[in-house]
């Protein structure tokens, strides 16, 4: 009997993962509408009921989270800011006190009191304090200590360490230079190098790695094109050869992959999302179309209007209106049509609805909270990333942050509709506006 041909364990993984998806979204198709709205739905309220507890108390099983108590803040706060919603007085002020003793005397956060500061968890705890907005978080944060931890961080091959006698890596140096540029601290010492040290972590794929000789990965990727737009360096990268490989990293189940050959997981749905994003409108606003790119997988304006629902009114406003108007999309919130929108419209690299669709159905947890793929629990990382993601899909029909999106560009329309981050930092854009004020002041 001829012996059939044998799969690789990462071929059957990637079956059974298709198999689970295609199960979900032949559910979806063929359930009835009101069915379809309540699949697609955030649903607020589990979600913030979810963070809220996670804010307050965590089980004992967070333990080996110890290190990365920042990270905890950020990620529940940050989401709850997507959300449109903000934290109360006491719960406020009892993490402002919390990241204080977390802040090392010669500056940086460690991961708990008395830990040793480190980048990552500095950029988590400045990320959740310019979340968390006002003077009191603003001025909680030691600047010129910060600047020297970051100036210790510095190394002389151009990249920084994580801490101190550790690894150099892409993570370090974005990690380092958000933070800079948030503080309004940012200085030639802090850049001198910094770029020809990206640029040797970009592979022959296109996307970026960990440090030279690593594979492209969607987590680095993101750091290394963030970076290279702060410190203004980033044409010299290969851009098209970056567009072509993110674009590709989003499979047949519509959400994105990390690296070539591996699952699908939500958590990259901003990873390799705002690197999109970011491509496309550096490429609009010198109004270029990427080469490398033939995997416009979200096709024409018409393709655009066909996943539209077909009774939007606003479909009607791609006509040559010259007026601009204002319509309530039912939810409260104002929508901006027809002349103001279409001059502001782009053309997404990736198929954002696809992925909206991958997020809301397959890495939403029923109870509350994302998590990376259907049979996988929930946790705060991937709820984190899974919204900020998902916002960035909703707002990547916009040339840029201030243009609000069409109901259309929302899967589950305005109800659904998250804040716009700002897509270098990933925090909420109107507490980005208020820190960058307040810390301009400072200087
Ligand atoms: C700001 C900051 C600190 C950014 C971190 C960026 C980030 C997510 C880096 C990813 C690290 C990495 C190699 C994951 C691979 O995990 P895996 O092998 O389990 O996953 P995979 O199969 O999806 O590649
Ligand atoms: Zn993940």
């Amino acid at each position: 009997m001829e012996e059939l041909p044998s799969i690789t364990v990462s071929q059957r993984e990637q079956f059974l993962v298709e198999n689970d998806v295609f199960g979900m979204y032949s559910y979806f198709d063929t359930s009835d509408i009101s069915t379809q709205k309540f699949m697609v739905e955030i649903q607020r309220d589990k979600q913030l009921d979810y963070l809220m507890n996670g804010l307050r108390q965590l089980s004992p099983s967070f333990s080996s989270l110890d290190a990365n108590r920042p990270w905890v803040c950020y990620w529940i706060i940050h989401s709850i800011a997507l959300l449109g919603e903000s934290l109360d007085d006491e719960l406020e002020n009892n993490t402002i006190d919390f990241l204080g003793r977390c802040q090392g005397s010669d500056g940086g956060y460690g991961g708990g009191p008395g830990q040793l500061p480190h980048l990552a968890t500095s950029y988590a705890a400045v990320n959740t304090l310019v979340t968390l907005g006002g003077d009191k978080a603003f001025s909680s944060i030691n600047r010129e200590q910060m600047a020297c931890f970051l100036r210790r961080m510095k190394d002389t091959n151009g990249g920084f360490r994580m801490h101190n006698m550790g690894e150099i890596d892409v993570r370090a140096c974005y990690t380092a230079i958000s933070i800079a540029s948030i503080l309004n601290i940012l200085d030639d010492e802090l850049t001198r190098g910094l770029g020809d040290y990206i640029l040797s972590c970009q592979t022959y794929e296109g996307g970026i790695g960990g440090e030279p000789g690593s594979e492209a990965h969607g987590g680095y990727t993101y750091c290394g094109l963030a970076t290279m737009i702060l410190i203004s360096e980033v044409d010299r990268l290969n851009l098209d050869s970056l567009t072509n490989w993110v674009v590709y990293r989003q499979g047949v189940e519509m959400g994105f992959q990390g690296r070539t050959n591996k699952l699908v997981d939500g958590c990259y749905t901003f990873w390799q999302a705002a690197p999109c994003v970011l491509l496309q409108r550096f490429f609009s606003a010198q109004d270029l179309v990427p080469h490398g790119s033939s995997h416009m997988s979200q096709g024409t304006d018409e393709d655009h209007e066909g996943h539209a629902h077909d009774d939007d009114p606003e479909d009607s406003d791609e006509d040559d209106s010259d007026n601009d108007s204002d319509e309530d999309s039912g939810n409260g919130h104002q929508v901006h049509t027809s002349t103001y929108y279409i001059n502001r419209k782009i053309q997404p690299v990736f198929n954002s609805l696809g992925l909206q669709r991958y997020v809301l159905l397959c890495s939403k947890d029923a109870n509350g909270g994302f998590r990376d793929k259907l049979r996988k629990p929930r946790d705060f990382y991937h709820t984190c990333y899974c919204l900020s993601g998902l916002s960035v899909a909703q707002h990547a029909w916009s040339k840029d942050e201030d243009t609000p999106p069409l109901t259309r560009d929302i899967l589950g329309g305005y109800a659904n509709h998250l804040e716009p981050v700002h897509l270098l930092h990933n925090v909420v854009m109107d507490r980005y506006n208020e820190a960058i004020e307040f810390f301009h002041r400072a200087a």
